[in-house]
């Protein structure tokens, strides 16, 4: 069994995650940290051999860095962090950053880079629900180091949205769309469990994709 804490556990993804590692048969949850449960991460991490980490931009950094030190793999879902920051950290655990679960949305990244190596001109367009705090999103900030020519980023934030991304290429006479949507939190929990999964095999740390996991090349 994968003894597994979450951080950020009363969250929008903190919750979707602790039901999704309880359906698990493989993972046992032992930890829900949470500044609303009044749990600080320090008083699960003895517990856990994963942390899987969904706070919030400003939280996040200290949060893995304590994983580190504790020996704890982390999986961190966090976007508008610093993942270079923990580069070169002496630790025996991992850390595995994916700015976005859906394997769609992974799929979606891997299409678009490789359709700037073809096309002349591209744009993202992130649109997203009116909670969240960081701009650009993880997602559209990775989509855009994969890709060619450094394409501009356009942020919609409104009230009914989950997390949506279209990519736009451009050429003479014709344009290339490329378009994920999550309508519910659930799209990103098998990648979350793949994460978990993998993180303590991981041969180097940190890793950035959840396709590093998903696929052979
Ligand atoms: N990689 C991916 O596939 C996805 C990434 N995300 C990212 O995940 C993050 C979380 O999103 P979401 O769940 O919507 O956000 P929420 O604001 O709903 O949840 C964040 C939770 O973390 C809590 N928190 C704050 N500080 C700490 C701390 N130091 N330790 C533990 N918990 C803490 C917050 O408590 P309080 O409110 O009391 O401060 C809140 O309950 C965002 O950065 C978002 O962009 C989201 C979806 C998918
Ligand atoms: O805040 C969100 O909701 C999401 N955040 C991630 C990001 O910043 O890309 C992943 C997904 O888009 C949902």
């Amino acid at each position: 069994m994968i003894r597994v804490a979450v951080a950020g556990a009363a969250g929008r993804m903190g919750q979707t995650v602790c039901e999704a590692v309880e359906g698990a048969p493989d993972m046992e949850l032992v930890g829900r940290a949470d500044p609303s449960l009044g749990v600080e991460l320090a008083d699960v991490l003895g517990d856990a051999d994963v942390v899987v980490e969904f706070t919030q931009p400003h939280t996040a950094l200290a949060n893995v860095q304590a994983c580190l030190a504790a020996g704890v793999h982390v999986v961190v879902g966090t976007s508008g962090w610093d993942v270079d920051a923990v580069r070169g950290v002496e630790s025996s655990a991992n850390v595995l950053f994916c700015p976005n679960f859906a394997i769609g949305a992974v799929l979606m990244m891997r299409f678009a880079a490789e359709a700037s190596k073809h096309m002349a001109k591209a744009e993202i367009i992130e649109l997203h629900h009116d909670k969240k705090l960081d701009k650009p999103s993880g997602t559209a900030a990775r989509t855009a180091e994969l890709m060619e020519g450094d394409p501009p980023i356009h942020s919609v934030r409104l009230p009914g949205i989950v997390a949506n991304q279209e990519v736009i290429l451009g050429d003479v006479g014709q344009t290339l769309t490329i378009r994920h949507d999550s309508i519910d939190r659930t799209s990103f929990m098998p990648g979350v469990l793949a994460a978990v999964r993998a993180v303590g095999s991981l041969t180097e740390s940190p890793v950035v994709g959840l396709e590093h996991v998903l696929f052979d090349d």
